[in-house]
């Protein structure tokens, strides 16, 4: 597939602005919108509203320019030209009414109006119905689809359009179900929904499904999105065939790739160079949906706008931080796949370590995507080689609690009986840069333990000569600062601060300051997948993961995985529900640390 994305350059640029309001919520703000339809030369057209939006969002309502290629500038851009934002400033370009902006359509600045088809291959599977189509739903919803589009599910089980249709609607689980007007947006919804089956590794049900997407596109400029939800033996066939039989011919076209991308570095290395034949890697989007997580996003906010974090993010301040994932739930229903990869591939080598990267990394130069991926690259390639001593593993058996019997891993059928997979890890890591030296990185995940949960957790050091020392009591540990970033459920950012108990003695005792999202904010937070979806529709990479970032993570944790298998390392075994493996604490203890989650409801 050809890189298409810059075909429809043109370096006028069209202008909105809108009315400053930081307190108006985006529905708002959508209303407010006007858009600048008086500039002379070719006629101007709305390259994408969504992208728009948000782009005035980050930058906090100050005014943009949307260029015709669909790119969104700011006054710090560039490309900008000089005499445009004059007139920007200068109020010269004037403003019709919101209505324009509202379902605007792109263009290609000769009148051409463009369309989006967005693909779900392996649309019968669980992730398309738990995840994907609710996403768009939710997307479409709040109107950041764009005006034409079409969501195409391919998958090989024979299905009517009718037949998607009520399953889209019957397992919509999203935040949207009790919205106004939810089943009236449906209904509009699905009628934008069709269905195609076809063999992954056939040209022929590409090209049929391509005839069916050109009617839909009604020659307008085609932009197609392939969202590739099948197992990842499939990957590849699916995109030789997209690529050959069923890509743009006249826009842009780009692949989602789920995880997990390859099993060790010379797998991924393999998967990246099949994928390669046939795509660039700018139309490659290979999603973790863990960085489309609202606190995750929110991490380099935190840091870098924040004076008082910055100055103490380094080993200086910080004893060591906690990356902790746990499920309450077991691999149920995806045994199969999953005993082929095991916690360490599914949960730490990617979401676990690209939140430490983005926690860890050094301050980009800008947030422009390729500034921020360089950053995150550089930390991953400072990392210490993982020791085999710093990870504990384990593996879930069966319980039987208050009268119900919870099932072991090896109960799945789909899971050999003698499997040695591990469904808990452990982990310390070490980053040998001068700034995280010395400093451990904890990590934990598990599936089938007592809570569902996934926090970063920093423990500050202690208060050197503490006064307050013999009104703290012995534990001197208890008593240092913890910052708390709790990526799900119920999100919140909380400081663990020592204070004076109110009173007339003097008694000191630990308290929260808390960011708690649900009474801080009265929005709802949006899945990852619709953060995750919209960049993508919109050609932002900033989310997804580059080739070297997969490398470098592939380094650091292929060499411990192939020697716990080479070993064939037995897991610690731990009940279904429990709090997992005792290791975990040993581990810990090894580097004088805690672990922030334990004997805490908060
Ligand atoms: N489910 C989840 O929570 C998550 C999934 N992922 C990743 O997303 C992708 C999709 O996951 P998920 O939906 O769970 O996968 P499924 O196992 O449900 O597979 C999706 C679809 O692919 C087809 N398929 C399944 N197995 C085969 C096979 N052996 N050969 C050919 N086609 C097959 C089936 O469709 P049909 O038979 O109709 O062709 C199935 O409905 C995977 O790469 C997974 O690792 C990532 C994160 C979370
Ligand atoms: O990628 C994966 O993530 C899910 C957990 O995602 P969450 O958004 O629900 O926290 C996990 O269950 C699955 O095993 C893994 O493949």
């Amino acid at each position: 597939m050809a890189a298409l994305s810059s075909a429809r350059c043109c370096s006028q640029p069209c202008a909105y602005s809108h009315s400053p309001s930081p307190s108006t919520s985006t529905r708002r703000q959508h209303q407010s919108l006007a858009f600048s339809s008086s500039l002379s030369g070719p006629q101007l057209f709305v390259s994408s509203k969504a992208k728009f939006l948000r782009q005035s969002q980050r930058d906090n309502h100050q005014n943009v320019v949307l260029m015709q290629d669909g790119a969104v500038a700011t006054k710090a851009t560039p490309s900008v030209k000089e005499s445009s934002l004059k007139k920007l400033e200068n109020g010269l370009l004037s403003v019709t009414s919101s209505e324009d902006c509202k379902d605007a359509a792109v263009s290609d600045g000769n009148g051409n109006e463009s369309t989006v088809s967005i693909t779900v291959v392996g649309a019968s599977g669980d992730l398309a119905k738990k995840k994907i189509f609710p996403a768009l739903f939710a997307l479409y919803y709040e109107g950041f689809l764009p005006k034409h589009f079409t969501v195409y599910g391919y998958a090989r089980s024979k299905m009517t359009d009718a037949e998607l249709r009520d399953m889209v609607s019957r397992t919509l689980t999203c935040r949207i179900d009790q919205r106004e007007n939810c089943s009236e947006k449906m209904d509009q919804f699905l009628k934008r929904c069709f269905y195609h089956s076809g063999q992954y590794d056939s040209q022929e049900n590409f090209a049929q499904l391509d005839k069916k997407l050109k009617e839909h596109e009604a020659e307008r400029i085609s932009n197609r999105l392939f969202y590739l939800s099948v197992p990842p033996n499939i990957f590849i066939d699916a995109v030789r065939c997209a690529s050959s039989s069923a890509s743009s011919s006249n826009g842009w076209t780009r692949v989602i790739v789920e995880k997990p991308f390859g099993r060790d570095s010379e797998s991924s290395a393999a998967l990246t160079k099949s994928l390669k034949q046939y795509l660039e890697e700018d139309q490659i989007f290979r999603i973790d949906h863990y960085l489309g997580k609202e606190l995750v996003e929110n991490l380099s906010v935190l840091r870098f706008s924040n004076l008082i974090f910055e100055p103490l993010w380094s080993r200086q301040y910080i004893r060591n931080v906690q990356l902790i994932f746990s499920e309450d739930f077991g691999t149920e229903g995806r045994g199969g796949y999953f005993d082929h990869y095991g916690i360490i591939r599914d949960i730490m080598q990617n979401h676990l370590l690209q939140i430490l990267a983005l926690f860890a990394m050094e301050t980009p130069v800008s947030l422009d995507v390729e500034d921020i991926r360089n950053e995150k690259v550089k930390v991953l390639r400072s990392m210490r080689p993982i020791q085999l001593e710093d990870v504990v593993i384990g593996q879930y058996k069966s319980h039987t609690k208050g009268g119900i019997t919870y099932p072991g891993y090896t109960d799945d059928k789909t899971v050999p009986p003698n499997s040695l997979t591990p469904t808990f890890a452990a982990a310390a890591l070490f980053i040998n840069n001068a700034r995280w030296d010395g400093v451990p990185f904890l990590m934990k995940a598990g599936k089938a333990l007592h809570t569902k949960r996934a926090e970063i957790r920093v423990q500050f050091r202690h208060v050197p000569g503490n006064l307050y020392n013999r009104n703290i009591g012995t534990d001197l540990d208890q008593a240092t600062n913890e910052l708390v970033i709790r990526v799900q459920p119920d999100e919140a950012i909380y400081l663990k601060i020592n204070n004076k108990v109110p009173g007339l003695g003097m008694r000191l005792d630990r308290s929260n300051l808390n960011l708690h999202y649900a009474a801080r904010y009265s929005k709802e937070i949006p899945d990852a997948y619709e953060r995750l979806l919209l960049d993508a529709i919109e050609g932002e990479r900033r989310l997804f993961i580059r080739s070297d970032e997969l490398d470098a993570a592939w380094s650091l944790f292929t060499p411990v995985l192939k020697e716990l298998e080479e070993r064939k390392t037995l897991p610690e075994y731990y009940p279904y529900g429990s709090r997992g493996p005792v290791g975990a604490h040993y581990l810990a203890a090894r580097y004088n640390v805690r672990w922030g989650d334990v004997g805490i409801e908060h």
